[in-house]
């Protein structure tokens, strides 16, 4: 079996016509490997259920393409072996959640035994014979990822798992991803969650109005310690900053400067502003979460301006 469970090429979705035109999601080019649990990271409208609706063949692109488990997504035969929850499934509320996993699984051509496996995988085994209607959030977002697994799918795709979820069904609802993967699943989960995403997250891609800003590892992501300067007159720090660090290596954050540089290089950057007769404030050395890295690179993304404004 391919190593490239998903695999996408300059994916585009332009929604609507003439004024309302919307772009979505913008040249798009990611890859989710075979076993790993992939975090596909955005704030709200940024275009991740998008994304995963055109891999599952829910949504056409208006340009680019996207492979799943080697083959044009949507083909039936890709279907039948990816699990998704994508905005909630519909279920009847009326019937029990084993009945509901059973008119799916009918639906889908998969023997019932699937439905008792994929109650257990989820805990939910002994409410199976409830009403719909009268579970919990988290007792319905769980069924929702047992009607993903019916089947064992190779890939799962998982549309924000924990959405609405209190801190104990959101605890839960990790251990069981982690334990997917563990068991040989890949799986693909958006979220807005950056704590979670580093918690559980093998690989991630950071995706902001529509483009993905970046593609790696938790750890490379987060990177090996950054520098992080405070200096007057700024316009002269940055200059110093970006002769040093490269001009990529620098963001503006706030009042600060972030360089892509480890502590091992503050007194020669020290040296150097101050031969340019730049005051140092601060220099710190930080290693950071994925939350401040993401708010980094949205924030940078966005404050264009302010740095057009320091050159
Ligand atoms: N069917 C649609 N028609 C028109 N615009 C749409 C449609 N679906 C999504 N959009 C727009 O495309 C953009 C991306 O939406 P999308 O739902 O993919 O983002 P998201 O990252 O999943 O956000 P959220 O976390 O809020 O679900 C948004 O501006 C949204 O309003």
């Amino acid at each position: 079996m391919t190593e490239l469970m998903v695999q996408t090429d300059g994916l585009t979705k332009r929604y609507g016509s003439g004024d309302h035109r919307r772009l979505a999601v913008d040249s798009v080019s990611m890859t989710v490997r075979r076993g790993e649990v992939y975090g596909f990271l955005g704030p709200n409208g940024a275009g991740k259920t998008t994304t995963l609706r055109m891999m599952l063949g829910l949504v056409r692109p208006t340009a680019g393409s996207v492979s799943v488990l080697g083959r044009p997504a949507g083909r039936p035969e890709v279907t039948a072996r990816v699990g998704a929850l994508v905005e909630g499934p519909g279920f009847y509320p009326f019937l029990t959640g084993r009945d509901n996993l059973l008119v799916m699984a009918r639906y889908r051509g998969l023997p019932e035994r699937v439905v008792d496996a994929a109650l257990e995988r989820v805990d939910l085994a002994d409410r199976g014979d409830d009403r719909f209607k009268s579970y919990s959030l988290g007792m319905k977002q769980r069924l929702g990822v047992a009607s993903a697994l019916m089947g064992d799918p190779n890939l799962i795709v998982l549309d924000e798992p924990t959405n609405g979820l209190d801190p104990a069904g959101m605890a839960d609802m990790r251990a069981l991803i982690v334990a997917l993967a563990r068991g040989g699943q890949t799986v693909l989960l958006s979220s807005h969650l950056l704590a979670e995403v580093q918690e559980i997250c093998d690989r991630v891609g950071v995706i902001d109005n529509g483009r993905l800003l970046r593609e790696s590892t938790v750890a490379d992501l987060r990177g090996s310690a950054s520098l992080r300067l405070r200096a007057e007159p700024v316009d002269r720090a940055l200059a110093v900053a970006m002769r040093v660090a490269g001009d990529d290596g620098v963001r503006v954050l706030g009042d600060e400067l972030v360089l892509e540089l480890p502590a091992t290089a503050a007194p020669g950057l020290v040296r150097d502003l101050v031969a340019a007769r730049v005051d140092v404030h601060e220099v710190a050395s930080r290693e950071r979460t994925l939350e401040e890295v993401f708010f980094e690179m949205t924030t940078t993304h966005r404050n264009d301006e302010t740095e057009e404004a320091l050159r």
